[in-house]
């Protein structure tokens, strides 16, 4: 039986593609490469290029294929993004799994892994990390639409013969430590991968969006989680779902905040060279401190993060920044045919 992977060409599915593989897994990947790469994707996966809502293109996945689960990562990332256009994020994180879900469940697909978010959370009081019993108020469009998903799924799994777990991700970061896929997306706006093009020389500066927020320096705090140790959550809520367990909802962090100066002064000195660095107002949708409680994700689903410092997760996205320097795509797909005739 086969795992469908949505979003398999994006930045955490590239790597989840591997880690199922890495597990003998069987690997079906579904994009529509709206800001994922073919390239990413290993060859030992079988790619199927479409929507998450294409009804036609999922009928041809489950006939061609006998899947057993979904892990689906398909979706929008960017909150200034959902702030900017909001019907867009309902419509590709909230309506597009509608779709997604009702297919797979007339299917009889009976488990779904599903990638929420910290966002789902409102404002935080304290700087205490966050449980997920904590009040659900997301402050934009981006954590709403994923709100929103959990909630069609919960409803889902109490009327269907389903089981789902939905992970709540702090910030991602990093790249795999064998350096076989890494975060590519072009224009990305997240921290590390900014701040890594920024010491690079691949864009000017990195802009600090706030220096008056309620933190240790004023800028705003993070709990970046290694993206490996992220996919290992997945295959450990996989086995969850196969052992018959129920449906589960599991924040995946490691607790610890780091300001967005604490980043940059850790790119610094992992690359050796300075970069130009310019204060800037907040942005629109972003919260002073995102910590998370993972207690139950390391408890229930026996998880045991390997990459858990900050040194380390900067460290793979600058290993992987240098790679992708002066590479073009036909480099990279020559490289990922090498990689899917190796073994490891
Ligand atoms: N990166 C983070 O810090 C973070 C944090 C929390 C949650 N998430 C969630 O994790 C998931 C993956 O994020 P990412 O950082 O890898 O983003 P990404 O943009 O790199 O990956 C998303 C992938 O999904 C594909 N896609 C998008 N809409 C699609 C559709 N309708 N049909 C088929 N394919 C589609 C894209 O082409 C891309 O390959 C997203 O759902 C995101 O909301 C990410
Ligand atoms: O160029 C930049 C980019 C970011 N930041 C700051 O760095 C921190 C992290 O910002 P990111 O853009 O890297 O990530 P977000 O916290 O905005 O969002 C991420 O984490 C969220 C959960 O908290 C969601 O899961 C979302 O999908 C994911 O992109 C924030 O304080 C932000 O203001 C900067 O100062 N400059």
């Amino acid at each position: 039986m086969a795992i469908l992977v949505t979003g398999g060409a994006g930045y955490i599915g590239s790597h989840m593609v591997w880690t199922l593989l890495d597990a003998g897994e069987d690997v079906v990947v579904l994009d529509n490469l709206s800001t994922g790469f073919r390239w990413t994707v290993s060859q030992r996966a079988r790619f199927y290029l479409g929507d998450v809502a294409d009804a036609q293109v999922l009928k041809t996945i489950f006939i061609e294929n006998d899947i057993e689960a979904i892990i689906h990562f398909a979706g929008s990332a960017i909150v200034p993004a959902s702030v900017a256009d909001p019907l867009a994020y309902y419509d590709n994180n909230s309506g597009k799994t509608r779709a997604l879900l009702s297919a797979a469940i007339t299917a009889g697909i009976r488990h779904f892994v599903f990638s929420s978010t910290a966002a789902v959370y409102g404002p935080q009081k304290t700087s205490e990390p966050v449980k997920e019993t904590a009040p659900l108020n997301p402050e934009n469009p981006y954590g709403q639409s994923k709100l929103m998903t959990e909630f069609m799924l919960r409803d889902a799994a109490a009327a269907y013969d389903f089981d789902y777990v939905a992970l709540r991700y702090f910030n991602v970061a990093g790249a795999d430590p064998l350096g076989r896929t890494g975060q590519s997306t072009s224009g990305a706006t997240h921290l590390i991968k900014v701040a890594c093009e920024a010491a690079l020389g691949k864009r000017g500066s990195v802009q600090v969006y706030g220096i008056d927020y309620a933190t240790h320096d004023g800028t705003g705090v993070r709990d970046y989680i290694h993206v490996s140790d992220l996919t290992a959550v997945h295959l450990e809520a996989l086995q969850h779902l196969r052992r018959g367990n129920r449906s589960l909802v599991a924040n995946c962090g490691y607790g610890t905040g780091y300001s967005v100066l604490d980043v940059l002064n850790m790119v610094t000195r992992l690359h050796g060279h300075s970069f130009k660095v310019d204060m800037a107002p907040r942005r629109p949708g972003d919260a002073a401190s995102v910590v998370a409680d993972s207690a139950l994700a390391q408890r229930v689903l026996d998880w045991k993060p390997k990459h858990d410092s900050l040194e380390t997760v900067v460290q793979s996205a600058l290993d992987w920044e240098l790679f992708l320097m002066n590479r073009n795509v036909d480099d990279l797909q020559t490289i990922q045919k090498a990689l899917a005739a190796a073994s490891f």
